[in-house]
């Protein structure tokens, strides 16, 4: 049996050579006084467990139940939390935005989007944005041909009391002073898995277009953390898709997409939770929602 210690307590897994089974998970709860154990007991058929354990399982759970109602322990991280202000920006039709925006309204960001970003006014990140009421600002440029400074962006996200932000297929290149104003706070999604098929000139499908001519067998989206230069900032997160013999760049980009719209969720999720850490070399790591004490 191996112990292992989180922020929640310690608890220990019961290694067999069929399973890894978990048990004895403490959760802490708001109130100091009430600390319950959930017990997660999963065991091979061919292992007895003693009555007693079950009995200890059932109370457990009545006593949960009855105290904090289902779920709350999946969301204890956020009660403790505050919920974040995000900035999105957007050059184009804006899926990724609309499927963060949903994901605020539907509670799995502890967040709200309060102000879209965009240098297309009439794209289809704005148009939408508009329709939900969430202003926009034009960057670098404004209609009237006036030109909206670095420091003069800075101060208008800075006015919605922004936490994060989230680029989108932005697809231009952000200055030192927004990067400065917000450090280690805005991450980008690349649809290549960088460092691969990345940096000026790869975007949209271009990016697909070279993966396929290079022969890749893999691809899939990147979110890292936005330095000065185009997409060398600490990689936070990827996922990987196959790419297929017949492969078009378009079926390929719909591929990509899909597990960008998971993975972007999940990510600003975690960085709305505070769920964030980075290791002594620079990593960034996202500490697992189920139990602190691992990462992803
Ligand atoms: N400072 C940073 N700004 C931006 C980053 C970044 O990592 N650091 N990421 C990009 C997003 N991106 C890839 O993920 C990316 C976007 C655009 C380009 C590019 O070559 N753009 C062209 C202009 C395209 C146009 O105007 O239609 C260019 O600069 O010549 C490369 C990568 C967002 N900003
Ligand atoms: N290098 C930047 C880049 O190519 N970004 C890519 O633009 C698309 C935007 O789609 P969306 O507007 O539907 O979210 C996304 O595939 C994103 O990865």
């Amino acid at each position: 049996m191996d112990a292992h210690s989180s922020v929640f307590g310690n608890y220990s897994t019961i290694n067999s050579p069929k399973t890894q089974c978990y048990a004895l998970k403490p959760v802490a709860f708001s109130s100091s006084k009430q600390v319950l154990l959930r017990t997660h007991l999963s065991f091979p058929s061919n292992i007895a467990i003693t009555e007693k354990r079950l009995r200890i399982r059932a109370s457990v759970e009545e006593v949960h139940s009855e105290i904090v109602g289902p779920n709350v322990l999946e969301d204890s991280v956020k009660v403790k939390v505050r919920r974040k202000n995000l900035a999105v920006f957007v050059s184009g039709g804006g899926s990724n935005f609309k499927s963060l925006h949903e994901a605020t309204v539907n509670g799995f960001i502890h967040g709200d989007i309060s102000v879209l970003v965009t240098n297309k006014p009439d794209c289809g990140g704005a148009e939408f944005a508009r329709d939900k009421g969430i202003p926009v600002i034009l960057f670098p440029k404004v209609k009237d041909g006036s030109v909206l400074s670095s420091k003069d962006l800075v101060n208008a996200i800075r006015s919605y009391k922004v936490d994060f932000i989230v680029l989108a297929g932005y697809l231009k290149l952000i200055p030192t002073e927004l990067i400065r104003a917000f450090p280690r706070s805005i991450l980008n999604i690349h649809p290549s898995l960088l460092p691969a098929f990345g940096g000026k000139g790869y975007y949209g499908m271009k990016v697909h277009k070279a993966v396929i001519a290079s022969g890749a067998r893999y691809s899939g989206p990147t979110i890292h953390f936005v330095d000065e230069e185009y997409d060398r900032g600490r990689i936070l997160a990827q996922r990987i898709v196959p790419v297929l013999p017949n492969d078009t760049a378009e079926e390929l980009a719909a591929r990509v997409l899909h597990e960008e719209h998971k993975l972007y969720k999940e990510v600003v999720a975690a960085l709305c939770e505070e769920r964030i850490i980075w290791r002594e070399d620079g990593v960034p790591l996202i500490q697992c929602k189920e139990n602190l004490s691992l990462y992803k």
